[in-house]
């Protein structure tokens, strides 16, 4: 069976830039991938690089479906390479609409986490959403003086009411000292669902020693967001929380698989996505099952709409 396939590249401006101790991210660029069968049947799939997370860049992503031809076919998955993770998971996908079309997908506002400004706007952002049913969020740290945000912590802590849960998000940018004044607030508060990511990979034996010296869960993000890093992880012995970013884990398929034989406390994370790759990724979630809440509830990153955008994109060039 053959595909008509065509693609557009594209850059979309967030609605918000998102600052995290990586630096301020104004603008999400992809590939959006259109494949049509005979009877006018259209699939479409988004290749959504992160490279800071592991994954391929824009430009190698671009180089690979311009290698592909006008007519592709699931044969090519069995050669796309590890090394384009972003491209695995966004053609697997595609192909995956013929063979199981996917009923739309309604999740409640508390099945998703919620991301908040860093610094001090969290104290208000959360507020509207928590209206709308979220019941997570998920604020970044590392990005202001350790006194400042430990004090909007506190600040955060008073406002939040009970039983609402807060991840926090270092992205890799405190030190050994910085993470254990966070895991020792931890110690006395049962709000912090867990602390993402503190350290770089690299530091990945202090890592394992703080999950067994404190209370709140490690979650490790940036290191796992390759699959063959996560089983690395995992069979060092992690058993903390995964974070998985769907998007850029290569092939769902070998995802399913992992994830069926080895019981994994996950927690799934979006890449910043338009709805395309989004869509693909909670079906993706709907099987794997984690229990806790998906890191996909902030549903307005940009700044244009869904279905205008995506014509705008395909009859401008
Ligand atoms: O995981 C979530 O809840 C939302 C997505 C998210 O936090 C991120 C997406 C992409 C890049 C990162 O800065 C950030 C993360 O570190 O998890
Ligand atoms: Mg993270």
């Amino acid at each position: 069976m053959s595909y008509c396939f065509t693609f557009r590249v594209y850059q979309r401006p967030f609605l918000h830039p998102l600052h995290t101790h990586h630096g301020l991210w104004k603008v999400r660029e992809g590939i959006i991938l259109r494949l049509e069968n005979s009877q006018q049947e259209v699939a479409w799939g988004e290749i959504a690089p992160l490279p800071d997370f592991g994954s391929e860049t824009l430009e190698d992503a671009i180089a690979f479906c311009q290698s592909l031809g006008p007519q592709i076919s699931p044969t090519l998955l069995s050669s796309l390479p590890d090394s384009l993770p972003a491209c695995q998971f966004a053609f697997e996908s595609a192909f995956h609409q013929f063979l199981t079309p996917s009923p739309p997908l309604s999740l409640p506002p508390s099945r998703f986490a919620y991301l908040l400004p860093s610094g001090k706007p969290a104290l208000t952002a959360w507020y509207p959403l928590w209206q709308q049913g979220g019941r997570t969020f998920k604020w970044k740290i590392g990005v202001l003086p350790l006194h400042q945000e430990l004090d909007l912590f506190q600040q955060l802590d008073t406002l939040l009411p009970e039983g609402v849960q807060l991840r926090l998000d270092a992205n890799g940018g405190l030190t050994p000292d910085q993470t254990r004044e966070w895991l020792k607030i931890g110690e006395n508060t049962s709000r912090i669902e867990f602390l993402e990511q503190p350290l770089p990979p690299a530091e990945f034996p202090t890592l394992c020693t703080l999950q067994d010296q404190f209370k709140t869960p490690l979650a490790l993000d940036e290191s796992v967001s390759r699959l063959n890093d996560l089983k690395t992880c995992y069979n060092q012995g992690w058993r903390g929380v995964f974070v998985l970013k769907v998007a850029i884990a290569g092939s769902p398929q070998k995802l399913r698989q992992f994830c069926q034989t080895h019981p994994l406390d996950l927690v799934l994370s979006s890449v910043l996505e338009t709805p395309i790759a989004r869509t693909a990724a909670l079906h993706l979630a709907q099987e794997i099952a984690p229990q806790r809440a998906l890191g996909f509830g902030t549903t307005q990153w940009f700044k244009t709409v869904q279905k205008t955008w995506l014509n705008d994109l395909w009859t401008a060039s």
